[in-house]
């Protein structure tokens, strides 16, 4: 059964809607990513579901319940944030007590927990420590302590990371996801980090414009993009535009100024398309090479970066790709080589409309 269910919730700003008939579900223990650019509506979306914000439209419920006349104090939802909000003026332990006293856990359960939670997010011994006293990343254990003591229903965390450099918020996301799953807390994460939301998720909402653009597992969402936003908005890809003919109902092509190109068969319209193919799935190929479509390129240039190396080529089009090679020391073609880049119809990923 689902914890939360967003039933075509719409909240208007004025006359724009910032989230506009959004509607998804969320498992017990699941971990969900609200992901997609700044201003996409995640943020007021989880304001929503916290009590923060009203809907115009549409109902919320957390286990049966409907959330409709419910204050945020009679949600039990735990809260994390960006800037951490912890009370400068307590300690680690009192700030851990705060929530557990609203909620009238008696004394001896308070101090236990306090111990036990301390434990698990890996903070023993720090309890009568000031905030001021800790790292970023200490602080934010801190937050998701003080959260999970108070056993929510749904844990909601607003970009959890972002104030943390690049290192410690790789390194929190490891143990976030861990923390989270030690509890079986049903979470929610808002990020506009597709790495985060792909590195923390079990399964990624992906919003733009208010609206959801597609919900899916994040090895899904890369594999299958069905828009060409969310192929765009996750992962590197490759654009070649055309117009599908499909053969019956099989396979199909797209004629493009490439030439024509077969594709597999799937659910998008006869008309304007466009073509993604993500770099790690083109290749420099030569003549014994399996592939479906072969594209005459010239190498404009190589970026190192480390196991892989990008190489950028120019189709006869115009059009710039780049695809990966491992780095094994193999000899690539130098800059200005004429070159064949190929791909198989399985990873040539057809989105409808063109690219403007
Ligand atoms: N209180 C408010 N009054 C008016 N407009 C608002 C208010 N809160 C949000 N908005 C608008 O609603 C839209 C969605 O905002 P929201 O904060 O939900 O986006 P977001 O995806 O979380 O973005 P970010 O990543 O920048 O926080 C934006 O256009 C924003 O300007």
């Amino acid at each position: 059964m689902a914890v939360l269910e967003l039933q075509n919730i719409t909240k208007r700003f004025g006359g724009a809607a910032a989230v506009d008939n959004v509607s998804f579900e969320v498992g017990r223990g699941e971990i969900v990513a609200l992901l997609g650019p700044s201003g996409c509506g995640k943020t007021t979306t989880l304001r929503m579901i916290a009590g923060f914000e009203w809907a115009d439209e549409g109902r919320i419920f957390i286990g049966d319940a409907d959330m409709a006349l419910r204050q945020p104090y009679d949600r039990n939802v735990g809260l994390v944030f960006q800037d951490y909000a912890l009370f400068p003026h307590m300690s680690v332990a009192q700030n851990i007590a705060f929530g557990m006293k609203n909620r009238g856990v008696p004394r001896a359960e308070i101090g236990r927990r306090i111990g036990e939670v301390l434990g698990q997010v890996q903070l023993p011994g720090i309890a009568e420590r000031r905030p001021s006293q800790l790292s970023g990343g200490q602080q934010q254990r801190v937050a998701l302590a003080r959260a999970l003591v108070t056993r929510p229903d749904i844990m909601l965390l607003d970009e959890p990371l972002s104030n943390l450099d690049a290192r410690l918020r790789l390194q929190l996301r490891r143990e976030i996801r861990t923390i989270l799953s030690t509890f079986d807390c049903t979470s929610i994460i808002v990020t506009h980090d597709q790495e985060e939301a792909m590195g923390l998720a079990d399964r990624i909402v992906l919003m733009n414009r208010g609206r959801i653009e597609q919900i899916d597992a994040p090895h899904d969402l890369y594999q299958h993009p069905k828009t060409l936003f969310a192929a765009d908005f996750i992962g590197h890809a490759n654009w070649i535009g055309g117009t599908l003919a499909r053969r019956g109902v099989g396979a199909g092509a797209v004629e493009t100024a490439l030439g024509s190109i077969g594709v597999a068969p799937g659910a998008v319209a006869d008309g304007p398309v466009t073509l993604c193919i993500r770099p790690e799935r083109l290749a420099l190929v030569d003549d014994e090479t399996g592939v479906d479509t072969r594209l005459a390129a010239v190498v404009e240039r190589h970026d190192p970066i480390g196991a892989d190396l990008r190489i950028w080529s120019r189709l006869t089009d115009g059009t710039l790709v780049q695809s990966l090679e491992k780095n094994i020391g193999r000899e690539l073609p130098a800059p200005g080589s004429a070159v064949i880049l190929g791909f198989r119809v399985a990873d040539c990923i057809v989105l409808p409309g063109a690219r403007p």
